[in-house]
């Protein structure tokens, strides 16, 4: 049964405005990152908004990356054949907290954690995707994430 009680991650670090804040000042870093900066060379300007829209649905949001930019079938296929390294990964991923720490999103140990373990788990998903022999299934659930098995602050606890 699920508890009303219980905030969505999306809900707990503040909604859409911090989450566009994050990407639009995020993918500003990248340009100024050396080994990032190439692999985003060609994105679109509205790439940053799409990523939070994306990001937003995973966290609990509003499902407007399903409904209207092709959903986690269109995401994975924007990483086909980009061949992303472990170190690419691992720079997107620390680039990442440290903009959310830069713009003082939730810092607690269980939002963190959580946002941490999806990171983890998507990024490694995306250099998994862009290599050559990665195959898309049109039909793959957009991924739902939550707190996790730590009890979060709203326990009060
Ligand atoms: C949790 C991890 C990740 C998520 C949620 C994510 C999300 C996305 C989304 C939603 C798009 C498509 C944007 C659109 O619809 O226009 C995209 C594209 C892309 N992603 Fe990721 N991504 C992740 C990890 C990574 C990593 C680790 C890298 C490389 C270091 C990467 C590189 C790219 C590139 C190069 C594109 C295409 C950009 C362009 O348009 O030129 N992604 N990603």
């Amino acid at each position: 049964m699920q508890n009303s009680a219980v905030p969505t991650l999306y809900e707990w670090l503040g909604g859409m405005e911090p989450l566009l804040r994050l990407t639009a000042r995020f993918y500003e870093r990248v340009k100024d990152d050396a080994l990032l900066a190439p692999v985003f060379a060609h994105m679109d300007a509205s790439h940053p908004q799409h990523v939070a829209a994306f990001l937003a649905e995973v966290l609990g949001g509003p499902k407007s990356y399903s409904a209207h930019h092709g959903g986690h079938a269109h995401m994975v296929r924007q990483h086909l054949d980009r061949h992303l390294t472990q170190a690419h990964r691992r720079q997107w991923v620390s680039l990442l907290l440290s903009t959310a720490d830069e713009l003082g999103l939730p810092d607690d140990p269980e939002f963190r954690s959580a946002l941490v373990g999806y990171l983890e788990w998507g990024s490694r998903l995306a250099v998994i995707n862009s290599q050559g022999d990665a195959v898309v299934d049109p039909d793959a659930p957009m991924p739902q994430w939550g707190w996790g098995e730590v009890k979060g602050p709203y326990a009060g606890g």
